[in-house]
């Protein structure tokens, strides 16, 4: 066997393992800039802008900002906070560790459908305190809170959050006014449903992996919120399945950038006019990587349903109503523990007649 087949041999990955590496640039999310939004007041936002974001959340659910307003110096300082942290003794890290009856902190063992994730992450909750349902019992009215638990290092880390989530938040609110007046809506639409949000950042760590074929950073799934706007590191890694045709797409870094994606409450205020995206996180055996994701959610009284502007008798609701509060506790529960069914999807209030 000459030298030449041997090299062959030796690297051929199994059909399903090989990267495609035809996916041209023009085929991947859109980009979209958003510095119009800041001399728009009022939410008279240039036409050619309220298109690219309606044709973005249409066509791929997913789309990536620039000149977005967010400090870059901000993000720098949460992104070496949460270095900081991570990089800290899992016995340190644990001191902060979520449990069954503190949902926020520290996790290193999540489950995407059941499937434990390559990863380890820090939640914190934009408000102070968050309310939300006891439990996921439909019958049960009981109401709790969810608190924030801050680690002593480093030690500012909670300012360097606090800080920055508060311009994720002025993000969040742009974005919104957006995809209202991208929907036909006033921009305000949207704005009373997160007063007393439930919104959640999560810190991602997704240390080098030894088999990255064989495991996720994080496993397919939808976000099940309105928005999330994502800050990725310069690795790379996370994957958009894209509507068109179902391939997996990678959403290539740019410094500065956020990956913005509409969930499955957008999915449904929409009446299916958006789409919520599947996608994933892929992990490498040689670079570590972080990303920080803002959920942005609504109040736990928020009941979804296709909202009435966008409904009539030719175009009737795809969706029975849900409790996001509801909703929200459920999935808490069944990413921490492993339960024998799937976990709750939006599909299971989907209308089908
Ligand atoms: O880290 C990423 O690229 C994606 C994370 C993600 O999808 C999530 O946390 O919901
Ligand atoms: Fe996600």
């Amino acid at each position: 066997m000459g030298a030449l087949e041997d090299f062959n041999h030796a690297f051929i990955q199994d059909h399903e393992h090989r990267p495609k590496l035809t996916i041209s640039e023009a085929d991947g999310i859109p980009t979209i800039d958003l510095s119009p939004i800041f001399n728009s007041p009022g939410g008279d936002f240039p036409h050619d802008l309220v298109r690219q974001i309606a044709s973005a959340s249409r066509d791929w659910g997913f789309f990536l900002v620039v000149n977005h307003g967010v400090p870059p110096e901000k993000r720098r300082r949460i992104e070496a906070a949460a270095r900081e942290f991570f990089g800290q003794s899992l016995e340190e890290k644990r001191k902060v560790r979520r449990d069954e009856g503190v949902v926020t902190g520290y996790f290193d063992t999540e489950l995407t459908k059941n499937v434990r994730d390559w990863k380890e992450v820090f939640d914190f909750m934009v408000a102070d305190t968050t309310v939300v349902p006891a439990s996921p019992e439909p019958e049960d009215d009981e109401l709790t809170q969810w608190t924030n638990q801050w680690p002593e290092y480093p030690p500012e880390f909670r300012e360097a959050c606090d800080e920055y989530v508060k311009e994720l938040e002025k993000l969040g609110h742009k974005l919104m006014e957006l995809i209202a007046v991208s929907l036909g809506l006033p921009p305000k639409r949207f704005q009373d449903y997160f007063k007393e949000q439930t919104s959640f950042v999560r810190l991602n760590h997704y240390p080098p992996c030894p088999s990255p074929e064989l495991a996720l950073g994080v496993g397919r799934h939808k976000d099940p919120g309105v928005l999330t706007v994502l800050a990725q590191d310069d690795v790379g890694g996370l994957e958009v399945k894209r509507k068109r045709d179902g391939e997996w797409i990678q959403v290539k870094p740019v410094p500065d950038s956020y990956v913005v994606n509409v969930g499955d409450i957008t999915q449904v205020w929409s009446n299916e006019k958006y789409e919520s995206v599947e996608h994933r996180a892929m992990v490498n055996s040689k670079k570590e990587r972080y990303s920080i994701a803002f959920f942005f959610n609504p109040s736990h009284s928020t009941i979804v349903e296709p909202l009435e502007e966008l409904i009539d008798p030719q175009n009737p609701p795809k969706y029975k109503s849900y409790s996001w509060g509801k909703f929200l506790s459920n999935r808490k529960r069944s990413n921490f523990k492993k339960l024998n069914v799937d976990n709750i999807q939006v599909s299971h209030f989907k209308i089908t007649n």
